[in-house]
């Protein structure tokens, strides 16, 4: 196959490949760029593999940065763009976050290929367009299936995260996965358990944002892979999942707060599980506040009210966007939103008069009934039984007064 066209990510790296063949290697564009070009799909990253030893690189650019160089990348900073070159290297073990711990570097193409994970991702392209195809990825795209490159067992051995990577590619691509490669799942699945909770995690979450995420957690329930994934063990349970497929074949997440949310969210824990089951995740800290905020109101939207609306309104889009793959209804979703444009105020800032005000006006005194008022003032003019005006303020923080007097 050769590409006639190809994107100017990659034509403005032509010259850099184009060098290092002047010099007597060869370089080619590697990895997941490839794939996507050959599927139409935007790039994320290029990748660029070169038989020529790190070393070589450098005498060949005037200008280069040692990235990672003890694994073989050089990057040659070229009018203004900075390219990654990996020298072809064989088959290594990952242990931890993302760069395999041993290469060896060699000169042959094929070597570095045939240790890629699948077909989908062992192609070489040339700079003239030509695609290089030595394990039958193209066969594979048009199959619409994932494959390992030769044996599975072997590829998931060598780095148990890919077994994730064949469902988060099959939910990205709306994949299928090839038979042996998926029993090689099934039988090495245990070995998910020693990988890094945070590549999973990354894992994990692309998978449950994909066109099939559906199809890919019914993978995983099929695999039995439950059992090897971050969280207490009992918590998410397969039927639990099969609800989330479901949910997921209706809209996909389109952003992480909400991927967690609707997985984690829908559990129903009490505070300090849910706490435990997002630090076992090491999610970050903003979609822990996020999902612990939102989780309790997920259990019954038609109790949604003002005040909890106005509670949330820095997660309200995550909340709709939950509640709308969780299948609520067009009416309580309506309700919702429209009590969310009807909020007299979207935070305590926006109220007519301050706790300053309050004080200067002699209304109240600085300490800790202040803080009272002030929350009772917040949460009258949110639901509607206080106006948001000077005169209405003052006369409800007289009563409040008088009351407590
Ligand atoms: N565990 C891994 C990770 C990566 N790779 C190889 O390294 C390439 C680049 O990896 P990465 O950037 O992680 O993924 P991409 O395939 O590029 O996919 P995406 O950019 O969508 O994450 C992959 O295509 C694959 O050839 C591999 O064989 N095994």
């Amino acid at each position: 196959m050769k590409l006639e066209l190809l994107p100017s990510e990659l034509t403005s790296a032509k010259p850099v490949l184009n060098q290092i063949n002047q010099a007597g290697f060869q370089a080619y564009f590697v990895g997941g760029c490839v794939r996507d070009i050959i599927l139409e799909k935007p790039i994320h990253d290029v990748d660029i593999a070169s038989s020529a030893y790190p070393e070589e690189i450098k005498q060949i650019f005037k200008k280069t940065v040692d990235t990672g160089i003890q694994h073989g990348t050089v990057m040659v900073l070229d009018h203004g763009h900075g390219y990654e070159i990996t020298t072809f290297r064989t088959e290594s073990t990952y242990t931890d976050f993302r760069r395999p711990d041993q290469v060896t570097f060699v000169r042959s193409l094929s070597e570095d290929l045939k240790r890629r994970d699948f077909t989908i991702n062992a192609f070489a392209l040339q700079a003239d367009g030509q695609v290089i195809d030595y394990f039958d990825g193209l066969t594979d795209l048009s199959k619409r299936q994932i494959r390992a490159v030769g044996q599975a067992t072997e590829r998931f051995t060598e780095d148990a995260l890919r077994m994730m990577r064949a469902l988060r590619f099959s939910a990205q691509l709306d994949f299928a996965i090839e038979d042996e490669t998926f029993q090689a799942l099934v039988a090495l699945g245990p070995n998910l358990a020693k990988i890094a909770v945070e590549r999973i995690q990354v894992e994990f979450e692309k998978m449950l944002q994909g066109i099939a995420a559906g199809p890919a957690l019914r993978h995983l329930i099929r695999g039995q892979l439950l059992p090897y994934l971050p969280g207490k063990t009992g918590r998410v349970t397969d039927d639990y999942l099969a609800k989330v497929a479901l949910q997921l074949e209706k809209q996909q997440p389109q952003t992480e707060a909400t991927v967690w949310t609707l997985y984690l969210g829908q559990l129903a824990l009490a505070k300090d599980d849910l706490q435990d089951e997002l630090r076992q995740w090491k999610l970050s800290r903003n979609v822990m506040q996020t999902v612990t905020a939102l989780s309790p109101l997920l259990a019954n939207p038609e109790a949604i009210d003002q005040w909890a609306i106005y509670e949330h309104h820095q997660d309200f889009e995550t909340l709709m966007e939950t509640l709308a793959i969780m299948g609520t209804s067009a009416e309580c979703l309506e309700r919702i939103n429209r009590l969310h444009a009807e909020l007299p105020v979207y935070s305590a800032k926006e109220l007519a008069l301050s706790g300053g005000d309050l004080i200067q006006a002699g209304l109240a005194t600085p300490g800790p009934a202040l803080g009272q008022y002030l929350h009772a003032l917040e949460r009258a003019v949110v639901l509607g039984e206080v106006a948001n005006t000077k005169e209405a303020i003052t006369v409800f923080i007289k009563e409040l007064a008088d009351g407590h007097s």
